[in-house]
């Protein structure tokens, strides 16, 4: 049919029925045979907020034992793209375009199949194609698919009962996890908290070789003591999993060892009775209301005027039994995170930088012996209804070391909070902002693992937040909301000469992970420290800060978004974010913000 005549009567052109991702498809039509549906690569993209403009060096794997499409010969460097940042997440633009932008980065190379690209690169060799692999099809899609049944829940629970030995207990488990969780074969990690979420991936994907991508070795390792800018005459202790942490000091250690210091932190002169120190009576309306990879938290209320709510994080240290999945954390690794716990709370009455936004400590205690019989039971409750990843903690024998950290209860937090609106977040926004101002400029503080589940949230009838940030008074309209900040155990503080930090530079694992623009912190984090954990870099407390905001703009929940004001502070949000990564620090960002700039410098 000539041209003319398609004219005349209206007739489409041969190739009208396709749309542009067919269009793509044709110079490269083998990729036709591995039947990627569109629907897919576009839904997967969107969800992956991490690979929209990481490293576009990517392995697309299908559902299992499906075909699937390698990308990009690649010369992988260091990510130096990021995801998320702002503009592209926020604007819609970005789902109403005809094609998933994941297939504009589509570079085909014949022949591959994700089935071969596992293959082909060992873990134990230097990948010579190093990529991020982006799993279609088999991420655990809702908590119900992840979650036992509470048949076999019950049945878990029954075998239990029957034996306390551990590996019946791993056995149990596993099952659990078989029959309740399927499987993930790519490191993507749910938002959050990375630690379980890894600490769980290990264990479900015992048998797999775990796909790392990034060269071994493209960053300096952390600097040898002696290149140190202070003397580092501090231990070096290895952390299983990898992990390992240094404490820095520039002068002797004084000759106390770190049992005796953890239990001068303590007011305690030896481990008192698990038993009696936390017996049901004295922790009236108890319950758990959380757990990370090293502990439990526990909560109980004392009802009198005020009402006392104080929450238990209960961490093993010193034993020789792994627990969940991690060996127990020693005396060392345990003082860091005491240390950063107490001096940030003692922020709220210092009197040149001070703020009440890093979680209140009542108490540390070091406690020994088997969990007591109600924590127990208040664990199986937990367990029943929530479905922990942790070990049962019955498997704790007599001897056993634990460090109680009495924190005050500071809420729900905010991956599960629901704002009322955007000027509400606006304002938490900025209670987080000053607090990190507060931190770094007291301690050179950098908190490096701020997600969504470590900001807690309370209501308050306060009106606003009074802060400290050099001298200088400054306060926040609280909007009914209170925010805290918790878990230290990334974190970074130099105190007292001591530069307590987590050595974070051989953790391959968490800077290959995907699933959320959090993961993609992490590596910038690692570029903007060039993998010294122990340098002060202030950086990484806006690049949290920004994915804060990147979650408060894109992520939380709010109950009223038909209003002027909410849009009004929506579009603040996202004008701040455009501008955020610009800040060199947190306490940069507040003066900008609050044009304090000529004042306080
Ligand atoms: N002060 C608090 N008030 C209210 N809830 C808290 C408090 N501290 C901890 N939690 C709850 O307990 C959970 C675990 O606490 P936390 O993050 O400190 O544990 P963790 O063992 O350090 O976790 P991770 O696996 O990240 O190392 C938190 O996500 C939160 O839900």
């Amino acid at each position: 049919m000539s041209v003319s005549h398609r004219s005349l009567d209206h007739t489409l052109p041969d190739d009208a029925w396709k749309d542009s991702f067919d269009k793509l498809l044709d110079p490269i039509p083998h990729l036709r045979e591995l039947n990627i549906l569109k629907r897919d690569v576009r839904a997967s993209f969107n969800m992956d907020s991490s690979v929209e403009n990481s490293n576009p060096n990517i392995v697309i794997s299908s559902v299992p034992n499906q075909k699937s499409i390698s990308l990009k010969p690649p010369d992988f460097q260091l990510c130096t793209s990021i995801s998320t940042p702002c503009a592209k997440r926020v604007s819609a633009e970005l789902f109403n375009c005809g094609i998933s932008p994941i297939v504009t980065k589509l570079v085909s190379r014949k022949g591959s199949t994700a089935q071969q690209v596992v293959t082909k690169l060992p873990v134990t060799e230097e990948p010579p194609l190093p990529r991020k692999r982006v799993c279609f099809g088999n991420v655990p899609a809702t908590p119900e698919q992840r979650r036992p049944s509470k048949k076999n829940s019950d049945q878990n629970r029954r075998n239990m009962s029957q034996s306390t030995n551990l590996e019946q207990h791993r056995r149990s488990k596993a099952t659990s996890d078989q029959n309740g969780r399927e499987s993930r074969s790519s490191l993507i990690l749910q938002p959050g908290k990375w630690r379980k979420s890894l600490c769980h991936w290990r264990r479900t994907h015992a048998q797999e070789p775990a796909r790392i991508s990034g060269p071994k070795k493209s960053l300096p390792a952390c600097p040898p003591a002696s290149d140190c800018s202070v003397e580092c005459v501090g231990v070096i202790f290895n952390v299983p999993g990898r992990r390992k942490s240094i404490y820095i000091k520039d002068e002797p250690i004084e000759q106390i060892s770190h049992e005796q210091r953890l239990l001068a932190y303590c007011e305690q002169s030896e481990p008192l009775p698990f038993v009696d120190v936390y017996a049901a009576t004295k922790m009236p309306n108890s319950c758990k209301i959380g757990e990370g990879v090293y502990g439990e938290v526990f909560k109980y209320t004392v009802k009198k005027r005020p009402k006392i709510d104080v929450v238990l994080k209960v961490i093993p240290i010193e034993g020789s039994l792994e627990i969940n999945g991690e060996a127990q954390k020693t005396y060392e690794q345990m003082l860091p995170e005491i240390i950063i716990s107490k001096e940030m709370c003692n922020l709220r009455t210092n009197k040149t930088n001070s703020t009440a936004g890093f979680v209140d400590i009542y108490k540390v205690c070091l406690v020994k012996g088997k969990y007591p019989a109600h924590l127990l039971e208040l664990w199986e409750k937990y367990d029943d209804e929530k479905e922990s990843e942790n070990d049962h903690p019955e498997v704790f024998m007599d001897d056993q070391l634990f460090v109680v950290l009495e924190l005050k209860f500071a809420g729900q937090d905010m991956s599960t909070f629901t704002f009322t609106n955007a000027e509400q977040s606006y304002y938490a926004l900025q209670q987080i902002m000053l607090t990190l101002a507060v931190g770094e400029e007291a301690y050179q503080f950098e908190h490096r693992d701020l997600h969504w589940g470590n900001i807690l949230i309370e209501p308050t009838t306060l009106k606003q937040l009074s802060y400290k940030l050099n001298g200088i008074s400054l306060t926040v309209p609280t909007k009914g909301l209170r925010l805290t900040i918790i878990d230290y155990t990334l974190s970074r503080i130099t105190f007292d000469t001591c530069c307590h930090y987590n050595d974070l530079s051989s953790d391959e694992e968490l800077f290959a992970a995907t699933g959320d623009y959090q993961y993609d912190i992490y590596r910038m984090m690692r570029e903007e420290l060039g993998n010294d954990w122990t340098k002060f870099s202030p950086k990484t407390n806006v690049m949290w800060l920004s994915y804060v905001t990147a979650k408060l703009i894109d992520g939380v929940k709010y109950r009223s978004i038909n209003t002027k004001t909410h849009h009004t502070y929506m579009e603040k949000l996202k004008d701040l974010q455009t501008r955020m990564l610009t800040f060199e620090s947190a306490a940069h960002c507040v003066k900008s913000l609050r044009k304090l700039v000529e004042v306080l410098t």
